[in-house]
């Protein structure tokens, strides 16, 4: 048991999808996994283990930010006995190629965050995703015959930003093709601990052309990016 999580060693699976929203979770779990129970709710970030098709897997909310991704992930790897974390996120995108529920992978992420200098000193600004669980994922698109992007993504801080650094001079500069969340400090964690991460996009919001989808959406719409990441995890066992 930690501060965060109520649960014993061995409620969780080795592999545990990871969506920011509790309901998004919640939907994964009642919607696609058998034998299916809660193994947490501390602050109702729910959390459950169960089986896909024969392998085990949990799925447990992050919340939004790195600084509740960077508790969660740090406790289900150091604690629970958890080697791989595959992110379920939603995103805003920067570029007209997204477009409103495409599935971005990201291959590498950028941010201006401080959570790597605080969390032990390190000043890059860039972090990668575990090769090999990406490329479980990509190729669990392609058996699915599910075209995704993959690209850049940028770890922002802040949902609501003023046009200090505009999101198109962060396409420009960096790459990035989209913006969330958490990723960053997701990868920063991992990596730090020997462990695997990676991360699966829907685009909820459009920042080209200021679409964006609904709350309802943003919980139980996002099927094709819950799918890949689903058909992964025969070859993450
Ligand atoms: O939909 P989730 O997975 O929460 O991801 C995105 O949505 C939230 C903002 O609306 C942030 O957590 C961001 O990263
Ligand atoms: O961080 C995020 C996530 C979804 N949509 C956005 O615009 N930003």
């Amino acid at each position: 048991m930690t501060p965060h999580i109520h649960a014993e060693l061995g409620d969780f699976a080795t592999t545990v999808l990871m969506p920011g929203d509790p309901l998004r979770a919640k939907f994964i779990a009642e919607t696609y996994l058998d034998e299916v129970r809660e193994v947490s709710n501390v602050r109702n970030i729910l959390a459950y283990t169960g089986s896909y098709q024969g392998t085990r897997v949990s799925v447990m909310a992050s919340g939004m930010g790195m600084p509740s991704i960077g508790i969660y992930s740090w406790e289900l790897f150091t604690e629970f006995g958890v080697e791989n974390i595959i992110r379920v996120g939603s995103c805003g995108a920067y570029t007209e190629k997204l477009k409103l529920h495409d599935v971005l992978l990201a291959t590498k992420v950028w941010s201006e965050s401080s959570f790597a200098k605080t969390q032990n000193g390190e000043t890059s600004p860039f972090n990668e995703p575990s090769a090999k669980l990406s490329q479980f994922l990509s190729n669990s698109a392609k058996r699915l015959n599910t075209p995704i992007h993959s690209g850049i993504v940028h770890s922002s801080d802040v949902f609501y930003r003023k046009d200090h650094m505009s999101f198109q001079r962060i396409h420009q500069e960096v790459g990035a093709l989209a913006v969330e969340m958490e990723a960053f400090a997701l990868f920063h964690n991992a990596r730090t601990l020997n462990k695997n991460a990676a991360c699966l996009l829907t685009v909820s919001d459009h920042l080209v052309t200021e679409e964006a989808t609904t709350s309802t959406e943003r919980e139980t719409g996002f099927k094709r990016m819950i799918e890949i990441a689903l058909a992964s995890l025969q070859d993450c066992a």
